[in-house]
C-alpha cells in the first residue's frame, strides 16, 4: 500500500505574500485524492512542499512518518524516492526521445543494467499506451502523449506516492478522461497514494476518493468525495458549477459590492455561466475491466464508516447509498465506466487501441 502524507498546520508565504496558512490534512494511503481551488490559491505550491522542493515556514509534513521539515538532507533524499511526480507539461527533456526520458531516473538513481532498464521502460510505456512511440522526441508528439510519457517516467522507480499537477492542462475533455482512467487503473495495480491538483470540475466529480479545496489562503475542507460534492458552502457550490455568482471573483475573491452587482445582473436575466446546477453525486469512475479491484475502495469504505457520524447529513446519506450499492455489487472488475453505459452493452471503449494519434497499444497490467 502507498505511503501516508500528513500535514500539520503548515503555512507558506513568499516574502509578505501569504499563500495559505494552517493547512492540516491526512491523505489516506493508497487512495486517490484531489486538491481543487481557483487559480493562484497555491495548489502547486502545496505539491512542491510535500516533496520538499519548497519549505513551509511553519508546521510539519510527515511522509510515511518522517517529518521532512526537520529531517536531514540525506533522509529527504531517501524520502523523495517514494514519490513519482507528473508535472503539467510532462517536464520531459526536449532533446531526448521518450525511451531516454523514461529511462532517465533509472540511470540516475539505480545501478540497473541496460537490458533491465529496457524491460522496465518498455513495461511502463506499454502501461501508458505509448509502445511504438519510444523513439519520438517530445516535440513530435501531442500534449496528451507528453503527459503519458511523463507518467511513465514518474512510475519507473515504483513510487508509493504519485503527485500530479493539473493533468488536464492543455487537454480536451476526452483525453482528460482517458488520463484519469489511467490514474485509477494504475492505482488499482500498484495501490499507490495519489494526490492530483486540478481545477477541472468533471475530474473532481468523477475521479477522486477524497477531495480538498483551497480558497482565501485556507483549506476550506478535505475529506471523502461525498463531503465536498454535497457541500452547501457557497464557494464550493460556485466552483463545482463554474459560475460567476459566488465568492470567487475574476482575480481572486470579490467584495460585497461586486457580489451584489452580479446577483442583480443575474436576476435581470444575465447568464451566470456554467451549466445547470448539478446537485449531489455522480458515480465515481472505476478501474477498467481486467484490472485488479482497487484495494482503496474497501479501505475507504471502512474508514468512512468510522468517521461517518462526524460528517454533514447530506454526505452521510450519499456515503450510505454508496455503501448500499457496493454491497449489492462488490465486484469492481465487471463495472463499466459511466460514459460507456447504454452503448448497447458493448465494453469496447477500452480496446479501441491507444489514446492519441500514432499509438495503437492499449495499456496492460504492470
Ligand atoms: N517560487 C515562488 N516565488 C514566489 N511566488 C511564488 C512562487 N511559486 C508560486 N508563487 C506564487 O504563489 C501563488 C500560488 O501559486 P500556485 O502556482 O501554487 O497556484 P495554483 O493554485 O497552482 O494556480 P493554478 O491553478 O493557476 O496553477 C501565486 O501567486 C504564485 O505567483
Amino acid at each position: 500500500m502507498g505511503a501516508e502524507v500528513r500535514t500539520e498546520n503548515i503555512t507558506k508565504s513568499f516574502g509578505r505574500q501569504n499563500i495559505w496558512q494552517n493547512v492540516t490534512l491526512t491523505i489516506p494511503p493508497g487512495e486517490v485524492s484531489l486538491m481543487v481551488g481557483p487559480s493562484g490559491t497555491g495548489k502547486s505550491v502545496f505539491l512542491k512542499c510535500l516533496i520538499g522542493l519548497l519549505m513551509p515556514e511553519q508546521g510539519h509534513i510527515y511522509i510515511d512518518g518522517t517529518d521532512i521539515t526537520t529531517c536531514s538532507n540525506k533522509e529527504l533524499y531517501e524520502i523523495r524516492k517514494l514519490f513519482g511526480v507528473l508535472f503539467q507539461d510532462g517536464a520531459l527533456f526536449g532533446s531526448m526521445d521518450l525511451f531516454d526520458n523514461v529511462a532517465f531516473p533509472l540511470r540516475e538513481h539505480t545501478k540497473k543494467n541496460e537490458s533491465e532498464i529496457k524491460r522496465i521502460v518498455m513495461e511502463k510505456l506499454e502501461l501508458v499506451g505509448l509502445l511504438g512511440a519510444e523513439n519520438k522526441l517530445p516535440g513530435e508528439i501531442s500534449g496528451g502523449m507528453r503527459k503519458r510519457a511523463g507518467l511513465a517516467r514518474a512510475l519507473v522507480l515504483d513510487p508509493q506516492i504519485i503527485l500530479v499537477d493539473e493533468p488536464d492542462s492543455g487537454l480536451d475533455p476526452v483525453r482528460t478522461t482517458y488520463i484519469s482512467q489511467l490514474f485509477l487503473d494504475i492505482n488499482a495495480q500498484i495501490d499507490a497514494t495519489f494526490l492530483i491538483v486540478s481545477h477541472n470540475i468533471n475530474l473532481a466529480r468523477t475521479v477522486p476518493d477524497n477531495i480538498g479545496m483551497l480558497f482565501r489562503r485556507n483549506l476550506v475542507m478535505f475529506g471523502p468525495r461525498e463531503v465536498l460534492l454535497t457541500s452547501d458552502e457557497p464557494v464550493v457550490k460556485q466552483f463545482l458549477n463554474g459560475r460567476m455568482i459566488g465568492p470567487i471573483g475574476m482575480s481572486e475573491e470579490k467584495d460585497e459590492a461586486q457580489m451584489a452587482q452580479e446577483q442583480a445582473m443575474v436576476e435581470a436575466g444575465h447568464h451566470a455561466g456554467g451549466v445547470e446546477e448539478v446537485e449531489g453525486i455522480v458515480p465515481q469512475m472505476k478501474a477498467a475491466p481486467g484490472m485488479p479491484p482497487r484495494q482503496a475502495i474497501k479501505r475507504r469504505q471502512d474508514r468512512v464508516r468510522e468517521i461517518m457520524h462526524t460528517l454533514p447529513h447530506a454526505a452521510q446519506v450519499a456515503i450510505q447509498n454508496d455503501l448500499d450499492s457496493s454491497a449489492e455489487d462488490d465486484d469492481d472488475r465487471t463495472e463499466v465506466l459511466p460514459a460507456y453505459e447504454g452503448s448497447g452493452g458493448s465494453h469496447r471503449g477500452y480496446d479501441d487501441g491507444g489514446y492519441d494519434e500514432g499509438v495503437t497499444t492499449p495499456h496492460k497490467h504492470l
